[in-house]
């Protein structure tokens, strides 16, 4: 499979020449295959989340290439960088980030609405997502009314409702037990089934001892990035 995330000498310095400036990451050389499941572990501080943003167009290098299906997307303006993110990336966040006043249907569907998918495509879309992860007769709930589990679920199906070709995931274990780890592995290995490229950070062994879901493992320390064999 070709290679369809590669970033080269990626830096990335948080308040430049300002008395608090911090170099978060340092000559990251970071490469995926289409298909592929990534991992990246490493202490709280280290750069992952600063390295998923800028992987995520998210944010923009300080300095270093970021090619992305052989496109250099380091230096494009924003209004690219907002047509990749919603084109070809689902965000996870460990935090949910869901709307708590929405209903369940609602918050899946906002990722979609700067688009111009029309009404009956949209819909159609979400029910299929929310039956696939057994949400369907919730849909009118408010996000507020659901268990953390749930609002993992929906956190899901609102990442995968663009169908993207990237999902970047960070800790997305950070606040669910064993049994919902294990649904989320199992959702993992599905979408990396029907040929997505997933980039996973976390600190949970329940992900990244997982051998046959993961095709490459990286370390990170200090704002430096190792290929590792294994986690
Ligand atoms: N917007 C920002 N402005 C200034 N410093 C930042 C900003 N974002 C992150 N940092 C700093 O950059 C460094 C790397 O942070 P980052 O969030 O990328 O690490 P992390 O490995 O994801 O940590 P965690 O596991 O705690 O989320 C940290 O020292 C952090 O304080």
């Amino acid at each position: 499979m070709p290679t369809l995330i590669e970033t080269k000498d990626l830096c990335k310095i948080y308040n430049r020449h300002k008395p608090d400036e911090l170099q978060a990451l340092s000559d990251v050389a970071f490469s995926i295959d289409q298909g592929q499941v990534a991992v990246l572990k490493g202490p709280s501080g280290s750069g992952k989340t600063s390295l998923l943003s800028l992987i995520g167009c998210m944010a923009r290098p300080t300095s270093g290439s970021i090619r992305l299906a052989d496109k250099d997307v380091a230096k494009l303006p924003e209004r690219f960088l907002a047509e990749l993110r919603r084109d070809l990336f689902g965000f996870i966040f460990q935090q949910f980030n869901l709307m708590r006043e929405l209903s369940l249907f609602d918050n899946i569907l906002l990722p979609l609405y700067p688009t111009e998918i029309s009404g009956k495509e949209m819909k159609s879309r979400a029910d299929e997502i929310l039956r696939q992860l057994e949400l369907g007769d919730r849909k009118q709930q408010k996000v507020k009314q659901l268990s953390g589990g749930e609002q993992q679920r929906v956190a899901i199906a609102r990442a995968l409702i663009n169908q993207p070709e990237i999902i970047i995931a960070d800790e997305p274990t950070a606040h669910l037990d064993r049994a919902l780890t294990e649904e989320l592995l199992t959702i993992l290995a599905r979408l990396k089934q029907n040929g997505k490229t997933i980039i996973i950070a976390t600190h949970d062994p329940a992900i990244y001892q997982q051998q046959e879901l993961i095709d490459r493992s990286y370390l990170m320390h200090d704002g430096n990035l190792l290929e590792v064999e294994r986690l």
